[in-house]
């Protein structure tokens, strides 16, 4: 695989011939630059590679960033043009775009939609925009799903807003920021070793507050309660990280769930569109394999199968810690990689510690 330092495609539907010149060109292209995670790196390369040229095809183009670097590419402001850096958390990618001069996003959730297409678009599971703080904040994150819904907040996605500001505000080292979000605050840290550590919250567990309809059977929560989906019986326990969650370690009459066997992209859409989640939901798929390992896959409310979400690992932890399967601290492997999830006692805050990586730089005409 191969990936560009600098995009620029039109945001209308192409051709179908300006389609097939595109992939041609960007297979030309791409041919030239090997992948690497570190885009400053593919930068260098690419200003340093002699064979790399100026390619353009009727309606869409793959420019050369002779002389671009990262930081003159992110100081770039033309009108028409919406700059991006696209970003992945252990493959839950984002195309984060700088907004700190209004609180107003800079595209409309249908736009985000034609973005986030895998085919005719950028591909993404997400837009997020970095705008002004609210409320005494450094800054507040608001995101687009590939779907066009604005969910309150994502987990995944706020360790690549850390990045992505002190990529913007030239910063180095540890770092920390407060962060306004449809969740309330949120902290994230970057830390000595590039990766991010997020002061998450706290995690409501009020069947109305989540949202759910199912009765709560634990105080105010629903714990390992029978939800019938299409005949079958699930236990789920219902945990909101700001959006909503519902999560599964099995069927009734079989609580060790083999989660690589299941049939995500048929189960996942009648969870989320269930009639007991009047907010639609997240599931997580969840495998105990100690109480210190667990494994899940996730299906996102307006965005799929994907591979990790943030949220959900958090909110997973939190109910097998109230399903008595799992101890506070945690790793949860997802299938991009694994995150470090900690449920504190002393404030009851989640914490999530991962990575958040660049993947390329680039501009689509609006
Ligand atoms: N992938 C995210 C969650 C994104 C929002 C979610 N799809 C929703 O609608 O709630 C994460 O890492 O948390």
């Amino acid at each position: 695989m191969a990936i560009a330092a600098a995009i620029s495609v039109p945001l209308t539907t192409p051709s179908r011939r300006s389609l097939s010149s595109f992939s041609n060109t960007f297979r030309s292209y791409s041919s030239c630059f090997p992948l690497q995670t570190k885009t400053h790196k593919l930068i260098s390369n690419s200003i340093r590679n002699p064979s790399f040229s100026i390619i353009s095809a009727s309606s869409m183009s793959v420019e050369a960033p002779e002389k671009a670097s990262a930081a003159s590419f992110l100081d770039r402001k033309e009108s028409g043009f919406l700059h991006f850096v696209k970003y992945h958390g252990l493959g839950n990618d984002f195309i984060l775009v700088d907004n700190r001069d209004s609180m107003e996003p800079r595209i409309t959730p249908e736009q985000a939609v034609k973005l986030c297409d895998r085919n005719f678009g950028i591909g993404a599971d997400g837009v997020i925009f970095a705008m002004p703080g609210i409320n005494g904040t450094d800054y507040t994150m608001r995101i687009f799903n590939s779907d066009g819904s604005e969910p309150e907040m994502c987990g995944n996605g706020v360790r690549c807003f850390a990045r992505y500001i002190a990529e913007l505000d030239n910063l180095h080292g540890k770092q920390s920021f407060t962060v306004h979000t449809g969740a309330g605050l949120i902290v994230p840290e970057i830390q000595e070793d590039g990766k991010v550590r997020v002061d998450m919250g706290e995690p409501i567990l009020k069947a109305s507050d989540v949202p759910t309809k199912l009765p709560a059977n634990k105080a105010d929560s629903v714990v390992k309660s029978k939800l019938d989906v299409d005949g079958v019986t699930w236990n789920v326990t219902c945990v909101s990280m700001g959006n909503p969650h519902c999560i599964t370690f099995g069927v009734e009459e079989n609580q060790n769930l083999q989660i690589d066997e299941l049939k995500l992209a048929e189960i996942g859409p009648k969870f989320e569109n269930h009639a007991m989640f009047p907010a639609r939901t997240n599931t997580e798929f969840v495998q105990v394999f100690s109480p210190s390992q667990l494994k899940m896959r996730v299906w996102e409310r307006g965005a799929g199968a994907t591979l990790a979400c943030g949220t959900g690992a958090c909110a997973v932890l939190v109910a097998a810690v109230l399903e008595g399967r799992a101890e506070r601290i945690c790793t949860v492997d997802l299938p991009g990689g694994p995150l470090e999830i900690e449920w504190r006692e002393e404030d009851n805050h989640v914490y999530m510690t991962g990575p958040a990586e660049v993947v390329f730089y680039g501009s689509v005409s609006l």
